[in-house]
């Protein structure tokens, strides 16, 4: 997801300086009594934005050096919003486990909202019965283990595509963009059967998808601060994500009437996310009930929302550390070579073989989260966390990048050394609570099966194909690390290399 942005114009000052001294008027004549008994620590604030100036634009980094000050547990206030940001593997176990159940709803604004359906789907969904039944069927009918096996030719074939484009470039190969649309390409694939890249409105459609991204993860004054929405209004922010919701309804609305006209029930295929969406919500004659398309349109966008990115920008920095890092290149292909050979399709039992491959993915996992604040949850109801009172309707925050570098969970942390892995039990699957980049709980992400199955096939076959070095030459300890703020973060600059066919 791209820019995040905080859009403070000049002509804002004057009504701060007004909103300053009405704040300082109310503060004085209305004191307000002190009803939290033992609050979490707090870095001072500022009246009106109260921390906000704290976040910059990395806000994952920022938080873990105000948490190294103040503790794994601290109260923020963005703006008026009071923020619980937890730092550490205690921390997160106590908001996911001990009370999963109070932390089981997310925070919803006007942007989550309009692009969620109102919360119909699953990531935004406020907890209930309709998020337990849209979750359990991307669970057990859309991401289940079997069916993540199903779409293995989808991962061999778009791969096998990938390699072909690579071995089509002269020079060096822009490897962020070329992640971005094999990602792409794969979850279109798996959600609607075929791919839509190629034609006008399916490229639309993909452009859609990032500016979805972009909208949710842009972080405004007028998200936090009340009185300044108008900002959103003038700045024509509001007009785009209306914009954004009204084609994206149109797009999945089209590709579903094909479907229909193409008789959805006749099809044998079934092994797409929308074929069985359909099957799941079509009465005895085929026909799907205004608010079940509805669900279904949810399902769907949540899936290209928060199933593309992610998986790209992992491509992304498992491969920039590769390349920064020769040994540890040279000690993957070593493992994937051998087992391997040159087979040109890896197979699931020669993946299975592959430890240090495995090792490679959760140390990246560790060390460049995705998602590094995880999705906010909120609570429902007062709660003790950690022995500090936190009130009901806090937003919560778990730094997932500040845990998996914490100094009390990992033995130098800011190493990327695969080997730490290796022979450790420690895994992703949300019991290890230093490890979390797939979040834990019952809104750990559903996807991360079949975002590990085409991760390690991709990998591998990079690495059993190709040696690879730099663009321009540079020594892999060179290469720029700067990151893109957003709530996926990706690297600032394209990661372009070279690769030369292995030997
Ligand atoms: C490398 C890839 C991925 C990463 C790092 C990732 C990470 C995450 C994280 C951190 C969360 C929030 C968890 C929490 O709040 O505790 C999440 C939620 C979610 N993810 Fe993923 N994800 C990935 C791939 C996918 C894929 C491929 C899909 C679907 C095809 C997907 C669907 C979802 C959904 C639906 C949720 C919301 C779950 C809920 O609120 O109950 N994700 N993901």
């Amino acid at each position: 997801m791209d820019e995040t942005q905080i859009q403070f114009k000049p002509f804002i000052f004057p009504s701060l300086i007004f909103l300053f001294s009405l704040w300082i008027a109310i503060k004085i004549l209305f004191p307000k009594p002190n009803t939290n008994k033992n609050p979490p620590p707090s870095p001072p604030k500022l009246p009106i934005i109260g921390n906000l100036h704290q976040l910059g634009s990395l806000t994952h980094k920022n938080l873990g050096s105000l948490a190294r000050k103040h503790g794994p547990i601290m109260l923020l206030h963005f703006g008026s919003t009071p923020v619980l940001v937890a730092s550490s593997a205690d921390a997160a176990r106590e908001i996911t486990k001990t009370h999963d159940l109070i932390f089981a709803s997310r925070p919803l604004n006007k942007v989550s909202r309009k692009l969620s359906y109102n919360g119909r789907d699953v990531v935004f969904a406020p907890y209930g019965e309709s998020w337990r039944r849209a979750k359990s069927i991307l669970m057990l009918q859309l991401l289940s283990n079997r069916r993540v096996q199903s779409y293995r030719l989808i991962r061999e074939e778009e791969t096998a595509l990938l390699v072909k484009r690579i071995l089509e470039c002269s020079g060096p190969v822009n490897l962020s963009k070329m992640f971005s649309e094999f990602t792409n390409n794969g979850i279109c694939r798996s959600a609607f059967g075929r791919k839509y890249s190629e034609s006008e409105n399916g490229k639309k459609f993909l452009d859609l998808v990032g500016e979805v991204s972009e909208v949710i993860g842009a972080v405004r004054a007028g998200l936090f601060v009340p009185w300044l929405r108008w900002i959103d209004r003038v700045s024509g922010f509001d007009e785009k994500v209306d914009r954004i919701a009204r084609e994206m309804d149109e797009f999945l609305e089209g590709v579903m009437r094909e479907r229909f006209r193409e008789g959805f029930m006749e099809r044998k295929e079934g092994d797409n996310f929308l074929d069985i969406l359909l099957e799941i919500y079509s009465d005895s004659s085929g026909e799907v009930s205004v608010d079940d398309r509805v669900s279904i349109k949810a399902i769907l966008l949540d899936v290209f929302a928060a199933g593309t990115d992610t998986t790209s920008v992992f491509l992304e920095w498992a491969m920039t550390e590769l390349i920064q890092n020769p040994t540890v290149m040279q000690n993957l292909q070593n493992e994937v070579r051998e087992i391997a050979k040159d087979n040109s399709n890896i197979t699931e039992y020669e993946l299975e073989r592959m430890h240090y491959l495995k090792a490679v993915i959760k140390e990246t996992f560790r060390y460049h989260p995705p998602v590094p604040l995880l999705v906010p949850r909120v609570a429902s109801k007062d709660v003790k966390i950690k022995g500090y009172d936190v009130e009901a309707g806090t937003v919560v925050m778990i730094n997932a990048w500040a845990i998996g570098r914490d100094v009390v969970s990992w033995n130098e942390p800011e190493k990327f050394k695969p080997e730490r892995f290796l022979n450790s039990s420690i895994d992703f699957k949300g019991l290890n609570f230093e490890f979390v980049p797939f979040g834990t709980g019952r809104r750990a992400c559903p996807g991360a099966a079949f975002a590990v199955a085409t991760i390690e096939f991709v990998l591998a076959s990079l690495v059993q194909k190709f040696d690879w070095k730099l663009g321009d030459g540079g020594q892999g300890e060179n290469l720029d690390m700067s990151e893109r703020p957003g709530i996926t973060v990706h690297r600032d600059i394209p990661l372009i290399a070279v690769a030369s066919l292995s030997k």
